[in-house]
């Protein structure tokens, strides 16, 4: 999902992580109403990394990633085993087993960044919800996340503001401008350079990259004076 700031990204996000009810129409997951679910149900199906992260600073990393289990768990019963390994699981593929005891509050941004997206893991959902992940991460991180991101086997829904990593990561794209969808469907159409111009009011170069060849989008300030 891409869309200048403001266009509804987050807000759309929200309705689909629960977190706002619709007023009208209805959040599907596998032809269920998500809000027919209860709360719990629905955190077992769905699970977010939002921008905003949480304030549980005298927390460690392991407890943090921990509170992703609580929707599979029942009153005081829980199987620790079971927990426990999908906890460990998730911060090992994160790779943040070193950082494992140490508190919230002392981790970087990308650290936390990485044990947002470690909880959502240990919550073993179905559907997955994204919101800018790689912010606070530098490019050797992001592209990790990413990568993780395509090999999870989940379906994804993820907003970002870099269109040309969103064309080579997503294979269905939502363009949302001012509230509304402008356009949905395969990445490269959504993405037409001429929709673009409209939609975030700059001149998009459809550029092509060597050596790969790869098709790559450039950005620029559009200036009446100086078309070139
Ligand atoms: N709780 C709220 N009350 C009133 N207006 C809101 C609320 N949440 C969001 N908005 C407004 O709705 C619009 C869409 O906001 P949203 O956060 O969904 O945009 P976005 O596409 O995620 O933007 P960005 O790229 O800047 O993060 C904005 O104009 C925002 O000010």
């Amino acid at each position: 999902m891409v869309g200048p700031n403001g266009a509804g990204k987050s807000t759309l996000l929200r309705l689909i992580y629960r977190f706002l009810r619709p007023r009208w129409g209805r959040v599907l997951l596998g032809g269920r109403d998500l809000w027919a679910l209860d709360g719990r149900g629905a955190a077992r199906q769905v699970a977010a990394v939002l921008q905003e992260q949480p304030t549980d600073f005298a927390l460690t990393l392991r407890e943090i990633v921990d509170l992703g289990r609580a929707p599979h768990r029942r009153g005081l019963s829980r199987d620790g085993a079971r927990d426990a390994a999908a906890v460990a699981a998730a911060i090992a593929r994160l790779d943040l087993s070193h950082l494992a005891d140490r508190t919230f509050g002392t981790l970087s941004g990308g650290e936390r960044q990485r044990t947002m997206v470690a909880r959502a893991l240990a919550q073993e959902p179905e559907l997955l919800v994204l919101d800018e992940p790689t912010n606070h991460l530098d490019i050797r991180h992001q592209l990790e996340v990413l990568d993780l991101i395509r090999g999870l086997g989940l379906t994804i829904v993820i907003s970002l503001h870099d269109l040309n990593l969103a064309a080579g990561l997503c294979d269905q794209m939502v363009l949302l401008h001012e509230g509304r969808v402008q356009a949905q469907g395969a990445t490269a159409e959504t993405l037409h350079p001429d929709r673009l111009e409209t939609v975030f009011g700059v001149t998009v170069r459809p550029e092509t990259l060597a050596p790969s060849g790869r098709g790559h989008l450039t950005f620029h300030l559009t200036y009446k004076e100086n078309p070139s």
